[in-house]
């Protein structure tokens, strides 16, 4: 007899082995199985490859400056119920984004702030630009003195931003025209001390970069104050374009503000573009 060789003892079964497989997978988001995570540096991303813009299929839908402060009046009441600083902070954050996309850092940027929620979104986009690495200077002549615009002046303080209340103009590789938006009246042309800063502003080198509307220009028409800025290099509409972006040629056009409930523009008869993945902002043009 050949002896037999003794057979391992029975493996005892697994405590799980009855569980169903599909919850012992790890789920899809589980951290471990994500692709280890590349640093990008800012010198990587300036020389990174860029998508090669394409028009947004469906044409743009433009308002004018009443149909924008109905949207506003709208978005604060409810059953939208935003408050002024959560659309401030989407505006500005919209603003850094574009700066981001069209002239990645390291770069100077200087942004200069009007007296009403356009200078906000100033403010608040340099909060941001800051944290993205940027070298940012404000300027503020006419601070006012009301929520949300003291803390955001706070906010720019503890982060070592200076903010300036005269001039002249910091030097910068783009300068951020948040001057005026849609509520600029032309009729009596720009007072002053706003006169001085769009002078400044048409004379500095670097990229011009309006927020909403470049400020000076007939927000419904195609007029313009005496001593409105120039034709912008980029424009950031906020929300929907106004009346005065139609038509302009040679200017990258951006649009901003991914938050537009669908019931909203269909109760005000407007449409927002569409944006891709999970950005808050569109080039449109
Ligand atoms: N959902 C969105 O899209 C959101 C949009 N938001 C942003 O708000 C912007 C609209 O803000 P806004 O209504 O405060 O008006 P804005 O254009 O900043 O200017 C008003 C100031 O300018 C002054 N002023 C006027 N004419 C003048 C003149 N000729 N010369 C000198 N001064 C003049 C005027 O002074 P006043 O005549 O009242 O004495 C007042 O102080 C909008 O474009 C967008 O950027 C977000 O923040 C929120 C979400
Ligand atoms: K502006």
């Amino acid at each position: 007899m050949i002896p037999q060789p003794s057979s391992p003892p029975p493996t005892p079964p697994h405590p799980l082995a009855s569980f169903p497989m599909r919850l012992l997978r790890p789920p899809a988001f589980c951290l471990t199985h994500l692709p280890p995570r590349r640093i990008l540096t800012p010198t990587k991303m300036s020389t990174s490859p860029r998508k090669p813009f394409a028009p947004p299929a469906r044409p743009l839908h433009y308002v004018v400056a009443s149909k924008a402060s109905q949207i506003d009046a709208k978005l604060m009441s409810p059953p939208y119920s935003f408050t002024l600083d959560q659309l401030m902070e989407l505006a500005g954050q919209s603003v850094s984004h574009a700066i981001f996309h069209t002239h990645p850092p390291p770069a100077r940027v200087t942004l200069v702030c009007g007296p009403g929620n356009n200078g906000g979104d100033g403010l608040v986009a340099a909060r941001h630009l800051h944290h993205f690495g940027y070298a940012v200077t404000v300027h503020y002549p006419k601070r006012a003195a009301r929520p949300p615009f003291e803390a955001l002046v706070q906010q720019l303080g503890v982060l070592d931003v200076p903010v300036d209340s005269g001039l002249p103009l910091a030097a910068a590789d783009v300068v951020v025209d948040a001057v005026f938006g849609f509520g600029f009246r032309v009729a009596g042309g720009v007072r002053e001390p706003f006169g001085r800063f769009l002078a400044a502003m048409n004379e500095a080198e670097g990229v011009l970069l309006a927020v909403d509307v470049p400020s000076g220009w007939e927000v419904d028409g195609g007029g313009k104050a005496e001593g409105a800025v120039r034709t912008p290099d980029v424009l950031v509409s906020l929300t929907a374009p106004k009346l005065c972006a139609r038509g302009l040629h040679g200017v990258q056009h951006w649009v901003g503000g991914r938050f537009v409930p669908r019931r909203l523009c269909e109760e005000l008869a407007f449409e927002v573009p569409e944006y891709p993945g999970i950005e808050g902002v569109v080039r449109v043009q």
